[in-house]
């Protein structure tokens, strides 16, 4: 058993489906999986119990259940008081949410959501076997809006991408994992994002190593996006970049505070990944046709997806792209402007929405939010468990489409969804900060990961 997050490595998450394939191939020669999993429960609940009042067992009707009281008889044995039921006890020392797991088919019922409010009250920490009741396990969405909030989840067997993204870290507290001993025997569903280190940079190499970036965006009043994804390009590292702002005059400077940045245009930089649409205003949709033709690759954020969504000829420019050469940064508000959903039926599968955003448009997709995915035609769609919301700021996601074309500069044999996933995964892991993080800082946090 482990604590999650953050994570050294990227690992395996498998789906509600694949888990209960690899759970039954391994009953098969391992048939004391329960008494392991309420093993470990019990293990855990010793060392987070708070005072010396009972643990309060709240087992539901299938195997989560029967893992709670397994770990019940294993407390029991080592003479802690427990309270198996459905109602708290007096000064609980501990909660363990043993209701709903992987099994959870329908929205709680009332009886159960009673339950979920005494856990709430009760002033103990939850700790969640497998997944917090009422959370559902693909998708992490709360089943009819209502679910645990634990303070603790323990995963076992396997991870599942509902721990990490829609509402899986509200709800999951502080990650544990415990394989049961037992190794997946089949390709994952999806990955959890690993830190991947930043470009290497050779003693010999020069500025011209390190590729261009050409940000296009900034219009009267939104300059500052474009700067601030130009300032985060320049931070990762790229060699040289240039910004093209929709309506600035032609002496100016194109940032005053950055003299490193230069001015620049598409038909100077014919080689540079584009970075597209920070702060960009309708203005950019006269541009795009161009950009989409001409750029070998790009990053398209914001005001560029809001053009795409509302110009079909611009969507057919995209998916004639090569595969792999396009990057697309929507949040989930834009991503329904492109797939022609509403917000709620995108954040309600954002695996799914991701998904077919990329097979529409012929781009890697990610998709922002808590738990961004990132997918891409092809790929094994990945999750990014970094990141709070401390980047819930303005300025963070022209950060992101900054930093992702300043490593798409520095190596540009790389592939859009490689370049996503390193990228994605540094801006979380920059932005996990108490508070709020402004975006200017968030570029100095950045630069100073590894
Ligand atoms: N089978 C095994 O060997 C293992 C099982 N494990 C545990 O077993 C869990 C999965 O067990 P199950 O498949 O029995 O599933 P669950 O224990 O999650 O629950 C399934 C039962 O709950 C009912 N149910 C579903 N939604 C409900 C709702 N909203 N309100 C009330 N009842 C509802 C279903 O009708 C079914 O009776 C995992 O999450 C994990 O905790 C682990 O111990 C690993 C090993």
């Amino acid at each position: 058993m482990r604590l999650l997050l953050p994570t050294t490595a990227t690992l395996p998450l498998f789906d509600v489906a694949a888990s209960r394939r690899i759970e039954a191939r391994a009953l098969t020669h391992s048939p004391d999986l329960m008494a392991r999993a309420g093993l470990a429960v019990a293990k855990l609940a010793l060392a987070l119990r708070r005072g010396d009042g009972p643990v309060w067992i709240a087992c539901g009707p299938g195997n989560n259940g029967g893992d709670g009281q397994v770990a019940a008889q294993r407390l029991t044995e080592a003479a802690v008081p427990v309270h198996v039921g459905h109602d708290a006890p007096h000064r609980p020392s501990l909660v363990i949410d043993a209701l709903l797991g992987l099994g959870l088919n329908r929205a709680p019922s009332t009886e159960m959501q009673l339950s979920f409010a005494a856990m709430a009250a009760c002033g103990a920490p939850v700790l969640a076997v497998d997944l917090p009741s009422g959370l559902l396990a693909d998708t992490g969405q709360a089943a009819g809006g209502h679910a645990v909030r634990a303070d603790h989840t323990l995963a076992l067997l396997t991870l599942k991408p509902g721990l990490f993204t829609g509402e899986g870290r509200a709800h999951c507290g502080r990650l544990w994992f415990d394989d049961l001993g037992i190794a997946p025997d089949e390709a994952p569903s999806a990955e959890l994002l690993g830190p991947t280190p930043r470009p290497a940079r050779r003693a010999t190499s020069h500025k011209g190593s390190h590729g261009q970036v050409l940000v296009v965006g900034g219009a009267p009043g939104m300059q500052g996006a474009a700067r601030l994804a130009a300032r985060a390009a320049l931070a990762c590292g790229a060699g040289r970049v240039y910004v093209d702002l929709l309506d600035l005059p032609a002496d100016e400077l194109a940032d005053a505070g950055r003299p490193e940045l230069m001015r620049g245009t598409l038909g100077e930089l014919p080689q540079a990944v584009g970075v597209v649409g920070c702060g960009a205003g309708a203005a950019i949709a006269d541009q795009l046709p161009a950009l989409l033709q001409q750029l070998p690759r790009l990053v398209l954020d914001a005001d560029a997806l809001n053009a795409v969504a509302t110009h079909p000829r611009l969507q057919d420019l995209l998916r004639a792209r090569p595969a792999g050469t396009t990057v697309l940064t929507p949040h989930p508000l834009e991503a329904a402007r492109l797939l022609g959903r509403d917000t709620g039926a995108v954040q309600a599968d954002r695996l799914t929405a991701a998904r077919d955003l990329s097979a529409h448009l012929n781009g890697c997709v990610v998709l922002k939010g808590s738990g961004s995915v990132i997918a891409s035609a092809g790929a094994r769609p990945a999750i990014c468990a970094s990141g709070g919301p401390a980047l819930a700021t303005a300025g963070s996601g022209d950060v992101l489409a900054g930093w992702l074309g300043g490593l798409w500069a520095q190596q540009p044999d790389a592939d859009a969804h490689t370049i996503a996933c390193a990228g994605v995964d540094a801006h979380g892991r920059a932005g996990e900060v108490d508070g709020v993080l402004r975006a200017g800082d968030l570029i100095e946090r950045l630069a100073a990961l590894r």
